[in-house]
């Protein structure tokens, strides 16, 4: 334990000049950097400002291009993650990385440097768990646990290691706002133990809430430090964004036009031992309207959202409708083709091909729907690369993406940066329908904005929008109708304007079953 430590005045962790090149971008660029004993450090900056390339040097994934850090004022090359855990520094990754089959000791039992047998990981994770207010079962299968559960897992493997440091990259992007205040106490255990945080995050109000002390990253250098508590979401945002964040502008008085999307009485099995059933949803979006789909995540929104896109189809032809066309039984081209728009929540994998280049994931995504445009006539079909890299380029610029070239892969952007690029490659198509998971997940404040204004516009424009999200500051922002999921069932839609936090959260937590018919 790091106890005695705290009256150690030598830093915990100093970083001088720290730089990561990539060809000749660099991603950080002289970052300085202290985090004190028993300190909650919080690490901000918008999307693609360097945060993610700095913690991965911290511990040992990215080796730096020059710079040193010091440990404990020793000079320390960190050259792998299994070196940084022998310093004693944890990680908490933002995407975990747990087998499902397995159960929660086995998990831990497969991340651990040194072989220790499951019975002892059961009984040390279970006496972790007690200690820090992280309830969790070392028997329990991961499948059947929360993501809160899951991050728990794997808090509890980084305190197994006994770290003087742990760092958190967006733990909370994920979690409720129940599972969050847990995770806080947690971590004013841990401060009150003498061990430090450093903490990733782009909600500043809990930034405020919890850190002691604050550096800001813009563009891979330092532009600033501060005590987050003497400052307000807004200053904060200004340090990273380096201007004014703006506001979303709406008009409540949209008229709403045909219905474009709907579903009735959709009813799927669950897919996997895992998954979700979904159990009779309808819902209907007019041209104009944006409906919200709230819920805490893992109810059913990854199976609604395969079952709208045609990633799954249904066996009743007609429990989905796009533009008056029955399309339960086609596939995710034959919907593009009728003028809709998907973007999935997984950026990686599902949304984009990470080692492609940007212009080849447009391609891959609307080769179908937009052949007239990305490819010549005749049965030769020859890509237009001069559009395709055009179209590409306008997207970028359209939503604002950081890159570090004219056309990288899809994997060297930032997460927040990938996230604009996707849903900005729908939206330049101006789909009919447009369904959207998750849509600012893990962006940046001033992103975020770019992207629901965008939703907004789209809707103004004429198109219908389904976005699903956890976030309800957002819902509130774009939603004209909103109805919340719970265990695969949906509620009946409201009025954004007659719901309050409270209503929707009644209906997050399962006030369905009576609720099931479409308000509109
Ligand atoms: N392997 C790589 N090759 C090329 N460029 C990269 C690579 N990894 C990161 N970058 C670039 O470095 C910059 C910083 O990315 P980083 O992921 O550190 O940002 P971040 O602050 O963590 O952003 P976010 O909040 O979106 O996660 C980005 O512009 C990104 O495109």
């Amino acid at each position: 334990m790091p106890k005695g430590d705290m009256k150690n005045t030598e830093p915990l962790l100093a970083v001088e000049g720290l730089t990561k090149l990539f060809g000749s971008f660099a991603a950080c660029d002289g970052i300085e950097l202290e985090i004190g004993h028993g300190e909650i450090h919080a690490l901000l900056g918008e999307n693609g400002a360097g945060k993610s390339t700095l913690v991965k040097m911290l511990f040992g994934i990215l080796s730096p291009s020059s710079g040193r850090v010091l440990w404990e004022g020793q000079r320390q090359d960190i050259v792998s993650p299994a070196a940084a855990r022998r310093l004693g520094i944890g990680m908490v990754f933002q995407h975990f990385s747990l087998f499902e089959a397995l159960t929660v000791a086995e998990n831990i039992a497969l991340a651990l440097d040194e072989k220790i047998s499951i019975d002892e990981i059961s009984q040390k994770a279970a006496e972790l768990s007690m200690a820090y207010g992280l309830p969790l079962d070392p028997a329990a299968h991961v499948a059947d646990l929360s993501v809160g559960e899951r991050q728990r897992i794997e808090i509890v493997r980084a305190l197994l290691q006994n770290p003087k440091l742990i760092i958190l990259d967006e733990p909370t992007s994920v979690l409720t706002p129940q599972e969050a205040d847990r995770l806080f106490e947690t971590l004013f255990k841990l401060k009150a133990e003498g061990r430090s945080v450093l903490y990733i995050s782009h909600r500043l109000d809990e930034v405020q809430r919890i850190c002691d002390r604050a550096t800001v990253l813009r563009h891979g250098k330092v532009t600033g430090a501060c005590d987050p508590r003497g400052e307000t979401p807004a200053s904060l945002a200004r340090m990273m964004v380096g201007g004014e964040v703006a506001t979303v502008m709406r008009d409540d008085d949209m008229a709403a036009g045909d219905v474009q999307l709907e579903v009735n009485k959709l009813t799927l099995p669950p897919r996997t031992p895992f998954a979700m059933e979904l159990k009779g949803l309808s819902l209907s979006v007019r041209a104009g309207e944006i409906l919200a789909i709230a819920g805490v995540a893992g109810n059913g929104q990854g199976e609604l959202f395969d079952a709208l896109s045609g990633e799954y189809t249904t066996e009743d032809n007609d429990a989905v409708r796009i533009r008056a066309h029955s399309v339960g039984r086609t596939g995710i081209t034959g919907r593009r083709l009728l003028g809709a728009g998907f973007v999935p929540e997984e950026r990686n994998g599902h949304g984009a091909v990470a080692t492609l280049p940007l212009s080849d994931n447009l391609l891959l995504a609307r080769n179908q729907s937009d052949a007239k445009a990305f490819l010549t006539g005749g049965w030769l079909k020859l890509i237009r690369y001069d559009v395709v890299r055009a179209a590409t380029q306008r997207i970028c610029e359209a939503m604002d993406v950081r890159k570090s070239g004219v056309d990288p892969a899809a994997g060297s952007l930032s997460g927040g940066n990938l996230q604009k690029f996707i849903v900005g490659r729908e939206l330049d198509r101006q789909p009919a329908v447009l369904v959207v998971n998750q849509p600012t997940w893990g962006v940046d404040a001033g992103a975020a904005s770019r992207i629901r204004q965008a939703l907004i516009n789209l809707a103004r424009a004429g198109s219908a929008v389904v976005v699903i999200s956890q976030d309800l500051d957002e819902i509130f922002e774009v939603a004209t109708s909103i109805a919340a999921i719970s265990e695969g069932r949906l509620s009946r839609s409201y009025p954004a304007a007659t719901m309050t936090r409270e209503k929707i959260g009644l209906l997050m937590g399962g006030m369905h079953g009576v609720e099931t018919a479409n308000a509109h």
